[in-house]
């Protein structure tokens, strides 16, 4: 299938993999809220990691749904799955971390299950073909600190004086372990809201020995900083020497936004550059919903991913209220390899069927 050539301990795993998908990847859609879409009620301090408890059956279906529509790269629902979140609910220190472990387990799963269905499908020649050119990883998420104190901060990244890297090193090392030990393909640091908690992300991955490869992925509301208001291009730096950070990107933060920080990623890392925007709409922790924004279309999102694969990205995907729909419309949109990707793609369509 692919994967017995990708070793993911060699330097040139990332290049490898994005070669055998044909330069370019897609990663998966909105994971938690689309969990809310089936019906989960994730107003939970754990938020979408509440489901490695409650409904692993359906943690399941959603990563099979986006495999389904396309994903080369399915990310776990560990992303506010910590130790610390599952102590507060009365769990032991145990049964914390064999949920962690359990949120890989799934999604390596769901994989299996997958490569199955395509191996027993062998009338379904389109999909063999495109598994056998491109494996399927399963990224293993963290989240930040900010994600684990549900207050908002991690679209703020303002975590006050008091937290220093040695705090967030402290607060991320076990997690960090565990997730690693669990053998997922890739570890996926998403939604890092400033240049601190990427530099303790750094630090820990040298300090653990920590072999598995890692993408660090930054979020912005404005295009030209991440949330704390730390430039993009100091924590994309951030990133540069490590070199078990295989590609640096950005997600949930709004398309519009997109085209601009790929290009100042790009003018200070030669690594691949990922993106998975939300759907536009931004989220208000106060009501604890998402909200229209006013004033862009970024409706559109489909119609930008021809513009930022010429601005330099190589791994697309979608985050916060994007669907499976989104995820079948920018696979077929990268596959189409025009300029003009979307010319017979209604992306009102893709993004708003959810
Ligand atoms: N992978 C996570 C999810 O889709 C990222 C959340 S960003 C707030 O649920
Ligand atoms: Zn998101």
């Amino acid at each position: 299938m692919g994967l017995g050539t990708l070793d993911t301990a060699s330097p040139s795993f990332m290049a490898d993999f994005l070669k055998q998908c044909g330069g370019c990847a897609v990663i998966d859609g909105g994971f938690a809220t689309e969990l809310e879409r089936h019906g989960a009620n994730l107003n939970d301090p754990l938020w979408s990691a509440k489901c490695i408890v409650t409904s692993p059956q359906l943690v399941r279906r959603v990563h099979l749904d986006y495999l389904d529509a396309g994903a080369n790269i399915i990310i776990t629902a560990s992303y506010q799955a910590t130790i610390q979140g599952f102590e507060a609910k009365g769990l032991s220190r145990e049964e914390s971390e064999a949920l962690l472990r359990k949120s890989v387990e799934i999604a390596l799963e769901a994989k299996e299950i997958y490569r199955e269905k395509c191996i027993k499908d062998s009338m379904d020649f389109a999909e063999n073909e495109r598994l056998s050119r491109c494996p399927i990883l399963v990224a293993a998420s963290i989240g930040s600190y900010g994600a684990y104190l549900a207050d908002g901060s991690e679209y703020s990244g303002n975590y006050g004086d008091a937290v220093s890297l040695e705090t967030l090193k402290e607060f991320h090392r076990r997690r960090l372990q565990i997730l690693a030990d669990a053998g997922p393909d890739l570890l996926a640091f998403e939604t890092i809201p400033n240049k601190l908690e990427a530099q303790a992300y750094a630090e820990l991955l040298e300090e653990e020995n920590i072999k598995v490869p890692a993408w660090f992925s930054f979020n912005s509301k404005d295009g030209i900083n991440v949330v704390s208001g730390d430039p993009i291009s100091e924590c994309a730096l951030v990133a540069e020497s490590y070199r078990q950070v295989v590609a640096v990107g950005i997600n949930c933060t709004p398309p519009r936004y997109i085209h601009g920080l790929i290009s100042s990623i790009r003018k200070v890392t030669s690594k691949p550059v990922l993106i998975y925007p939300n759907s536009g709409e931004t989220y208000d922790p106060e009501r604890k919903e998402w909200v229209p924004t006013t004033g862009t279309a970024d409706e559109d999102f489909i119609s930008y991913v021809g513009k930022w694969r010429e601005a330099g990205a190589s791994l697309f995907g979608g985050c916060c209220r994007t669907t499976p729909n989104t995820i079948r419309a920018i696979s077929r949109a990268l596959s189409q390899k025009s300029s003009a990707p979307t010319a017979t793609l209604s992306s009102k369509t893709a993004v708003t069927n959810m």
